[in-house]
Formats: structure tokens, sequence, C-alpha cells
């Protein structure tokens, strides 16, 4: 009878080995965390494992966001080139898992102490009872802001929209910048001002479309107000980098954005200084208040060569430590309850801010379909902030469009 060669290390966690004893072989991960600032952390994550395994190599892979998708879906189709582990973005890994292309996880070495995960974070790497992925982030939005800037203009973090615009006001008279940035090329940013008004895109359990109902029509009116008004600046493309430097420049006051951007946003001149750096809950609407809910998974291929290794890996970087290590370092916050309680995360100003807004974040469906409800909303909201389409046209279309894509809503 060979004895289980995996041991539990102190921190409770596997050294991954299996029972026929060393691991070894290549695992091909694909990252999509952003170049320059978050992939550092990951790539020296990756290191430790090979360190812990000397016979495995990981083949870091940088994969963009907005190209990961797709670029899976292709590969995995084709059957060849696709890599043993994926970082899944929360809406992807419902789809992929939907189409087959992800290994399920239960009773593997990938998932260790499951009931340590959030069960928000837990919700996406669901599919049909099975477990397809392990929560690697949680995220939601805030308002940032340059304390600096705010206190030129003798503002505070504004709470609603009201107080969002006569802010703005004072900042440009005060200061000469604009009030806020609103990112316009990417609809994610929309949605806490449609929770805000007591809406949101659909309603998973009747399957029912409610974009296009008045609450929508509110919320398209609210930022193209926010606009119009210059409140906000906004552009319909290259609208991270915009943001970002606007931002990081000082040529805003405020931005709303996600954990995330945080690593990006301290290389700015601005923010030397880190302490002027300042986050609040974002602005309520006219009748909620509500940020969505975001993050990332690890997957594994479901024709992954090296199934062992990649387990092993992905609960190498799913685990306490790696998640105190992301929460230390890039201020991400951590999907296990225990990484919490490290003093990395104890530590980080950023992470005990987003703890309770994650834990209160819209809850979004995690259904196949959730990821594609994106791009036709996308296309709308840019069009309302440029003035290309009316708020009552901008709701109208995209319910339109939620109604054929899921087949049988209502
Ligand atoms: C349009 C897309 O709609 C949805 O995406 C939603 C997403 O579901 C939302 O959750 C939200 O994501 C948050 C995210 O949670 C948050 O963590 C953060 O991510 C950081 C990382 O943290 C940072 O490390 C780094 O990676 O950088 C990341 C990004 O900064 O910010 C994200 C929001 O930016 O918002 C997304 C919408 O943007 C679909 O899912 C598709 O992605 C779809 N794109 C496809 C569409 C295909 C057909 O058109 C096209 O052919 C395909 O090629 C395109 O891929």
């Amino acid at each position: 009878l060979a004895l289980a060669a995996t041991a539990c290390g102190s921190d409770g966690k596997s050294d991954g080995g299996s029972s026929s004893g060393e691991l070894s072989g290549t695992v091909t991960w694909w990252d999509t965390s952003s170049v320059g600032s978050e992939d550092k952390v990951f790539k020296k994550l990756a290191a430790g494992f090979e360190k812990k395994h000397p016979k495995v190599k990981v083949k870091y892979v940088s994969v963009p966001f907005g190209d990961a998708q797709n670029k899976f879906k292709n590969a995995a189709q084709a059957g060849s080139s696709a890599p043993d582990v994926i970082r899944s973005e929360v809406a992807w890994t419902p789809d992929f898992a939907s189409l087959g292309y992800l290994a399920p996880l239960d009773g593997t070495a990938a998932l260790k102490n499951q009931d340590d995960f959030l069960p928000q974070a837990v919700a996406s790497t669901k599919y049909e009872d099975k477990t397809f992925a392990v929560p690697q982030v949680i995220d939601s939005m805030g308002i940032f802001y340059n304390k600096k800037l705010m206190e030129k203009a003798g503002v505070e973090p504004p709470t609603n929209l009201d107080e969002l615009k006569s802010s703005a006001k004072k900042i440009k008279d005060k200061t000469g910048k604009t009030g806020l940035y609103l990112r316009g090329d990417d609809p994610y940013f929309f949605l806490s001002f449609l929770y805000g008004e007591g809406g949101d895109l659909v309603d998973a359990k009747t399957k029912t479309v409610t974009v296009d109902r008045p609450e929508g029509v509110k919320a398209f009116k609210a930022v193209k107000d926010l606009v119009d008004d210059g409140t906000a600046k906004t552009d319909a493309s290259d609208g991270w980098e915009n943001m970002m430097q606007a931002f990081k420049n000082g040529d805003v006051a405020m931005m709303i954005n996600g954990p995330w951007a945080v690593a990006d946003t301290l290389t700015g001149k601005e923010f030397t200084d880190k302490d002027n750096l300042g986050i609040a809950t974002v602005p309520a609407g006219s009748a909620a208040h509500g940020a969505p809910q975001g993050g990332h998974n690890l997957a594994v291929y479901a024709g992954s060569k090296n199934l062992e290794a990649s387990y092993a890996f992905v609960e190498y970087m799913t685990s306490v430590e790696s998640q105190a290590t992301t929460a230390g370092e890039l201020n991400l916050l951590p999907t296990r309850t225990s990484a919490y309680a490290k003093k990395e995360a104890v530590n980080s100003e950023i992470v005990g801010f987003f703890k309770p807004v994650v834990e209160t974040a819209v809850e979004r469906p995690w259904i196949p379909e959730g990821g594609s409800l994106f791009a036709p909303l996308g296309i709308e909201y840019t069009k309302v902030l440029t003035g290309q389409t009316t708020p009552e046209k901008a709701a109208k279309a995209t319910g339109d469009a939620y109604r054929k894509l899921l087949d049988g809503w209502k």
C-alpha cells in the first residue's frame, strides 16, 4: 500500500506531493494580471512553487485581460496550445465550465480547506454542483480620491450623486481640476450607478431582463448628467490608461475603481506619499447604494497533460500564504477568511476598507452568459456618455440584446 506522500506543513498546506512521490513536468500558466505592477508578485509566487517542487517548471505566460477569454476558448476548442492553468475571471468560469473546458476539482489536491473561502467567492467557481476553479482574488469598487485636492477644495468624499456634483463644482472653482474621471469604455464602471437607482441587469431568479426598466433609464440619465454638467470627464476608448493617468497626475480629484488599480495608482506622482490616496464607498444613487463584485479564479484545463502538478500549483497559488503576500504587496483582497487574519492583510488599510465592501457587494448571476451581458451594455453606455443615444433608447436596446442572448428570458 503506497502511503500518500502528501504531508501537510505547519501551515496546513500540502506539499503537493502525490502518492507516486515527486511532482514533475511543466505547468503552463496564463496569467491576466496587470503587467508592471501585479505580475511581478504573481511571478514571484510561481517561483516559490518551483522551489518547493524542483522537478516542476512553471511556464508563465502573460495574457492581456481583454484577450484571454476568447484566446482560451479558441485554444481549448482546437485542443491545442491551451494552458494547463488559467486565471479565469469570475464570469468566464461558468462559461468555460459549461463548455467542458475545465477539469472538475472536487477531491483533487487543488482544493484544500474549502470552507475557508468566502461564500461570495466560491459562488462563481461552481457549475452544476461541481467545482471548476479555486478563488484567487475577489474585488469590488470604491471611490478613490486625492486627499490634497479635496482638502484644497474644502470637500469630503461624496456619499451621493448630489454631493458628487457639488464637490466637483468646488474642486473646479478652487483647483481648476475636474472632480471625477468616469471610465466610459468599460460598462463595469456603470454598475454602481445602476445599483444606486435600484436597478440591475437581470433578475436570474425569475429569468427576467431588468436593465430596461425605469431604474435602468434613470441610471443612464444619472451618468449622462455627470458628464454633461462637467462633474465627470470620460473617454470612449483607452479609458483605463486615460483614467489612471488623469488620477495619478492630479488632473482629476476622484475616480471609481477597485483594488487591482492600487499598485499602479501608487506609482503616480500625486501618490509618492501613499497617504494622499483615500478610498471611500461609491456614492449612493437616488434609491440604493451598491458596488459590483468581481475577481479572478484559477482553473485547470480539462485537457491538461499534467493534472497532478496543475492541481498542486493552483492550491499553492490560492493558499493562505500566497493570498497574504498579494494582500501585503498589492493590496488585493484574499478569498480565504483565514488570510484576512494574516499580518500582511491586517496591515493593509486598503484591504481593511474593501473587506466589508466586498461582503455587501451586489451578487451577480454566475451563469455561462453572465459575461456576455457586458458587450451590448458597453456599446449603449459609451453612446449615452458621448451623446450618441438617449438613456431611454440605450436601456431599450440593451434589454432587447439581452433577450436575444438569454433564451426564453422575459
Ligand atoms: C467585455 C467583457 O465583459 C465581461 O467582463 C467583465 C467582467 O466579467 C466583470 O467582472 C468586470 O471585470 C472586472 C474584474 O472583475 C476586475 O477584477 C478588474 O479586472 C482587472 C484585474 O483585476 C487585473 O488583475 C487585470 O487583469 O486587469 C483587469 C481589468 O482591468 O476589472 C474588470 C473590469 O475592467 O468587468 C468586465 C467588463 O470589462 C466578460 O467577462 C468578458 O471579459 C468581456 N470581454 C470579452 C468580450 C468578447 C466579445 O466582445 C471578446 O471577444 C473577448 O476577447 C473579451 O475578453
